[in-house]
């Protein structure tokens, strides 16, 4: 049966506008994929797939659009071309870049979209678009999987929670000191093998250029002072491995000594860090390393690799260590430059072994290849079928404004899903919560600013929105990033021209100098076209400290016999009660009237 027949029949005549809709899918990954065939089963009118990536190897279990031929192929490309053959009338249109390319991807490319569907991997993105949405006034479809957890949000801006209305988990991190000097987990090791040494013998960068650790994250003085000299001597030998001259065999035994000998007597003598852990002990290689120093770089197996590994053999650990050193100082000899990929075996191989070979002398399980692959990698496996059902979700919440999109409030009671830990349940569901006040991105009033950047100076911005929006006085202006542009004191980039500052996508954060109003933020659009500056409508509320100074003076009112008085006249009515105490009555008991002005608070960023 044809789709539309399907639709029609689930429908009826109120077939929902899928054929007259215009949206985006952000990701063609293992989510992406199983949304575009979601899309294209109800006929959406246009489905544009946005990806920055191409295909691998580890991507083919689970993103069942792609074939072993399609390696190294756009996603998004290969995605809309495995789909041809399916019997659909949707148009299909790719693009390979990142989403949070500006010139790629101006606000005016994601103006098109009714919708917009995220299946992304990473909070950098997700936040992206998330602010997009916002600024555009376009609901959004928020999935993610973790194994077996997943979750749909559909986001409708200013009405629902948005995605960064609620704080979001950031990767787990260790201490400096955990991670240099007392590892007591395999974790610990591997990322010292991977972020510390691994990226300081082999990684980018000019060996001379190593930073030292932050004493201040130690807290023994010896700790830090052995942990400076570790860094220094490795840059010595970073310069080694660079060295194209140098074929020497002696160089692994000289980086052997470093960092599984040296490195470790030095630790030992800091009696402090052992009063209540067992003291490292070095690895019973003696005989071995001596065998390797006497019979030289012709007996060493280049090619020893993981495959041939016996965990349970610190001999075969240190033969993958020696290969894999080897093998990636050839690379880069090279000329090839070197950073960690999961994928790539000498890279693995390298970190898989140095962080056991540190596991067993700090007395730590050693992991095995698969294990260290998946800890080095970040790699939180990912299950089709939980993808499947996200996405299945994802489309399915989006129905309800297919149909209803001109009752935008009433969509919004639609509801969250997600993962269940009920032995009888895959889904639960909850209620779509009203934005949280406090949210940074969708608390706070937002526009769109067109102008010339090349034709105008900073004080033609600001005069513009000293009169289109009726500061009492100045404004401070700054960037999203900080940058603070112009405030009273900073009277000297006034002249400068807006271009020597901001760029197409830049945003713009308002700060009333009094602190009356509350902070606006504004997306730049440069027109070259544009004679004059064309700001938005909007409505700015009071400040959040005039919102709170009047809930607490509501309360003092009580206590102090506070009278209010005020000038409501450019308030909204259900705001001006806690505007109005911006001018303070206070009655002091010799009924004496004082007058507390508003002591405006400047905040500079450098
Ligand atoms: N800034 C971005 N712009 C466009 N696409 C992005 C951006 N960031 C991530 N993506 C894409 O989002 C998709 C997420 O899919 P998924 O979670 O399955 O990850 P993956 O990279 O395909 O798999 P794995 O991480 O397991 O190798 C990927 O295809 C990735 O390229
Ligand atoms: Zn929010």
């Amino acid at each position: 049966m044809a789709i539309d027949s399907y639709i029609q029949r689930m429908f009826g005549d109120d077939s929902p506008t899928f054929g007259t809709s215009k949206v985006l899918l952000v990701g063609a990954g293992g989510i992406g994929c199983e949304l575009l065939k979601d899309l294209i089963m109800m006929n959406i009118g246009e489905i544009h797939v946005l990806d920055l990536d191409t295909i691998d190897l580890s991507n083919l279990n689970r993103q069942f659009l792609f074939r072993h031929k399609d390696i190294k192929q756009s996603k998004s490309k290969t995605a809309i071309k495995a789909v041809e053959f399916f019997n659909y009338k949707s148009k299909l249109f790719s693009y390979h870049g990142s989403v949070m390319d500006k010139i790629m991807f101006p606000l005016s490319f994601f103006q098109q979209f009714n919708v917009i569907y995220n299946a992304l991997d990473n909070l950098e993105a997700r936040f992206y678009v998330n602010r997009i949405s916002l600024y555009l006034n376009i609901p959004l479809y928020e999935s993610g999987t973790t194994g077996l957890k997943g979750q749909v949000q559909p986001i409708y801006p200013y009405l629902t929670e948005c995605f960064n209305c609620i704080p979001k988990e950031t990767p787990k991190t260790f201490p400096v000191c955990t991670i240099r000097s007392t590892p007591s987990k395999p974790v610990h090791c591997i990322t010292w093998a991977k972020d510390f040494l691994f990226s300081q013998l082999f990684g980018e960068g000019d060996p001379n250029d190593i930073p030292s650790p932050d004493v201040s994250e130690f807290t023994n003085e010896e700790e830090a002072k052995a942990s400076a000299n570790e860094v220094n001597e490795l840059s010595d030998l970073r310069k080694l491995v660079d060295d194209s001259k140098f074929s020497d065999f002696d160089f692994l035994i000289k980086i052997f000594n470093k960092i599984f000998i040296n490195d470790i007597e030095r630790l030992i003598k800091i009696d402090d860090l052992w009063k209540s852990r067992e003291k490292p002990s070095f690895l019973p290689l003696g005989d071995y390393l001596n065998l390797l120093k006497s019979t030289g770089d012709s007996k060493i197996d280049r090619v020893y690799n993981s495959k041939d590994l016996d965990q349970s053999s610190i001999e075969s650990i240190f033969k993958i260590y020696i290969a894999s050193t080897l093998r990636l100082s050839d690379r880069l000899r090279n000329g090839e430059k070197l950073e960690f990929d999961k994928d790539d075996i000498d890279t693995l191989n390298y970190v898989m072994s140095t962080s056991n070979l540190r596991s067993l002398i700090f007395g730590i399980q050693t992991k095995s290849e698969f294990d260290v692959k998946q800890i080095a990698g970040n790699i939180i496996p990912a299950v089709a079928t939980m993808n499947a059902i996200m996405a299945g979700f994802s489309a399915l919440s989006s129905v309800n404004y297919y149909i209803e999109k001109d009752n935008i409030e009433r969509v919004s009671k639609s509801k969250m899903i997600f993962d269940s830990s009920a032995s009888d349940k895959v889904v639960n569901s909850s209620k779509l919560v009203k934005p949280n006040p406090s949210c940074s991105a969708c608390s706070v009033v937002k526009g769109i600013v067109k102008l010339n950047l090349s034709n105008l100076k900073l004080s033609d911005l600001r005069d513009k929105l000293l009169s289109k929006y009726n500061y009492d006085d100045d404004v401070e202006i700054m960037t999203l990033d900080s940058r603070l542009l112009y405030d009273y004191d900073i009277e000297e980039n006034l002249e400068k021209k807006l271009s020597d500052f901001l760029n197409d996508g830049t945003v713009l954060l308002i700060n009333d100098s009094d602190e009356k109003l509350d902070i606006i933020e504004l997306y730049v659009v440069n027109d070259s076209s544009s004679t004059e500056i064309v700001l938005p409508e909007l409505s700015i509320p009071p400040s959040k400290k005039l919102r709170n100074q009047g809930t607490n003076d509501d309360d003092d009112d009580i206590e102090d016999g506070v009278v209010e008085n005020g000038d409501s006249d450019t308030l909204n009515k259900d705001e001006s009660s806690t505007v109005a105490s911006s001018t303070i009555v206070l009655e002091d008991n010799d009924d004496d009237l004082i007058i507390e002005e508003p002591n405006p608070k400047r905040r500079k960023i450098n």
